[in-house]
């Protein structure tokens, strides 16, 4: 770390970026992600490549500092010639019919599935291209599915056997964060309530069995579940409420919006739900855990 220290003191753009990437994850030192991004910011300045990138994605998004999002854009053009997906993010971004701060201006109507739980479904949220791309991005990065443990950590279970891959908050690039924003839109929420959004994979044989998203051991709690359908060739594999006749097999681009907790902040016994087992091909979801209050950092 002393080198690290040496060599970003004197504004050397890898010396800066290891930085950056130490003080965001901690470990060798307290996790600090404003800290991280000036860092991120510097290194960028001093012309790095992969912190130019990183510097984008948290403007664009305003995660641990200010959100810009029209010099995110206008970063991203220039980016082009440094990370091929900059032109592809822009070319998904233009067909979203966002505001200047990247707000979608038309949502689309949700049809209302169920009272209790409070279900409702949102047919065409994603476009095909959109589900594409985040397929692409999840392609080669899954790994085994963790549970939160209400300790503020997270570990295997064989409640949950399927594989997923975390966008977290480095990565979450300008068409994530403004597929998040949509997200915040149709659930009333703000963006920053998420947590980040995971890519979920099941193939034959995977599930995750009944449980509450609703986690007692958390102060800010995930108050709604939002999933992706990025996909429908496949049998089984239906979100299915356990206490009520409710089964949701969505069609690639729907969004399935759910609330785990009752008016007056505790779960709902009716939000109880699983992923139930393929059984032949493979399911993908995006999904997005929307807490009480901020969380992202
Ligand atoms: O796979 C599903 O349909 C449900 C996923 C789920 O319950 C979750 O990720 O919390
Ligand atoms: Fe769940």
């Amino acid at each position: 770390m002393f080198l690290v220290r040496q060599l970003a003191a004197h504004g050397h753009p890898d010396g800066l970026f290891v930085l950056g990437r130490h003080l965001w994850s901690g470990g060798l030192v307290t996790s600090d992600p404003v800290a991280a991004r000036e860092q991120f910011d510097r290194a960028a300045r001093a012309g790095h490549g992969p912190a130019r990138i990183l510097s984008t994605n948290l403007l664009a998004s305003g995660i641990a500092g200010p959100r810009n999002w029209l010099t995110a854009l206008s970063r991203m053009s220039d980016e082009r010639a440094i990370d091929p997906r900059r032109k592809l993010q822009i070319e998904l971004l233009s067909r979203m019919t966002l505001n200047s701060a990247g707000q979608p201006e038309r949502l689309r109507k949700p049809e209302r599935l169920s009272d209790l739980p409070d279900a409702q479904l949102f047919p065409g949220f994603a476009t095909a291209a959109e589900c594409a791309y985040l397929l692409e991005l999840g392609s080669r990065n899954y790994r085994p599915a963790e549970i939160n443990d209400g300790r503020g950590g997270t570990r295997l279970d064989p409640i949950r056997n399927s594989d997923e891959f975390t966008i977290h908050w480095l990565i979450e690039d300008p068409v994530v964060h403004a597929i998040n924003r949509r997200i915040a839109a149709v659930a009333a929420s703000e963006a920053d309530r998420g947590e980040a959004m995971q890519l979920l994979r099941y193939r034959p044989g995977q599930r995750y069995r009944a449980h509450y998203d609703y986690n007692p051991g958390l102060d800010n709690q995930r108050e709604l579940t939002a999933l992706i359908y990025l996909n429908h060739d496949y049998k089984g594999g239906e979100t299915s409420f356990i206490k009520t006749a409710l089964k949701v097999k969505g069609r690639k681009g729907d969004l399935l919006l759910f609330r785990n907790t009752l008016s007056d902040g505790s779960v709902d016994p009716m939000s109880e739900h699983e992923g139930s087992s393929i059984i032949s091909g493979t399911k993908y979801l995006a999904s997005r855990w929307i807490r009480e209050r901020r969380f992202a950092p």
